[in-house]
């Protein structure tokens, strides 16, 4: 499998299309042509600095590439500002926290579930919207087993309850598109498996692109694994593919030994 394909029709959710991005004289992304399907869970590996989170900054819209194009459920959103690519349902979570830390779970998830409602309800029906926003928290939280913490403010609960909550804020959004960027660092193995267990019951719609340093993630949970290497995309294929794949253990062996 590779990365080049033309744009239409495919069943692609997102394609790259020789995507390049330079920091003054050194190419953090270098020609990336590479299709993501829709509904896919996609992992997206490399060693350190390899360019996974440029490649994500380009797709949300944070950095404009030199060179190339996003295509996102068949537009063009090559020049689209990161909001205007929200409101289509491009959707990422950080590194970092991104939640009001002195608001519950409950309240956090109900904002923006409310944010992806938007101005296309009815303004006079504001308990309602509230109510509907507050229904999905409760669900979501349920669904991950928080139930009990989420009243608590977010900034008491453990830093693995956090970055689950961090993740049901990001569903709350509905997205069509879902980037993760180390989504589950801190968490136990269990955790790990319930949380993207529940993301991909969610809406099995959802395309999401995963990046973890945890390898055994990737290779347990990713029905395709793209590997970047110094910028370029080295490899494209099944986690049995890439598992195989001599350019693949050189790259992790030569640059990142604990891999
Ligand atoms: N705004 C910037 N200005 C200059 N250089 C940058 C900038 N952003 C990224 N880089 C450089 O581009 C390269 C790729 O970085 P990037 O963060 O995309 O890699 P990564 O694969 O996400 O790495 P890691 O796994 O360590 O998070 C790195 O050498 C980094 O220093």
């Amino acid at each position: 499998m590779t990365g080049h394909t033309s744009i239409e029709p495919t069943g692609a959710g997102l394609s790259l299309h020789g995507v390049r991005k330079s920091f003054g004289s050194y190419t953090a992304v270098d020609d990336v042509t590479l299709d993501v399907l829709q509904g896919e869970l996609l992992g997206l590996i490399g060693p350190n600095g390899a360019g996974k989170t440029t490649l994500f900054n380009i797709v949300t819209g944070f950095v404009r590439p030199d060179v190339g194009r996003v295509v996102f459920e068949g537009a063009d959103v090559t020049r689209l500002k990161p909001d205007q690519r929200v409101r289509r349902g491009l959707v990422r979570t950080f590194q970092k926290s991104m939640v009001f830390p002195e608001l519950s779970a409950e309240e956090n998830i109900a904002m923006a579930a409310r944010a992806r409602q938007g101005s296309g309800y009815a303004w006079w029906r504001p308990a309602e919207r509230a109510a509907e926003a507050l229904a999905e928290g409760s669900r979501l939280l349920r669904a991950i087993g928080l139930e009990r913490r989420g009243a608590l403010p977010v900034g008491a609960l453990s830093h693995g309850e956090q970055r689950m909550v961090d993740i049901l804020v990001s569903l709350a959004l509905r997205p069509r598109l879902l980037l993760m960027d180390e989504p589950t660092a801190g968490l136990t193995r269990e955790e790990t498996a319930r949380v993207m267990d529940l993301v991909r019951a969610h809406d099995r719609s959802t395309t999401v692109v995963l990046i973890a340093h945890d390898l055994d993630v990737v290779f347990s949970l990713c029905e395709r694994i793209a590997v970047l290497n110094l910028g370029a995309l080295l490899a494209v294929g099944s986690p049995e593919e890439i598992r195989a794949n001599p350019e693949v253990r050189t790259a992790y062996l030569g640059s990142h030994r604990e891999h």
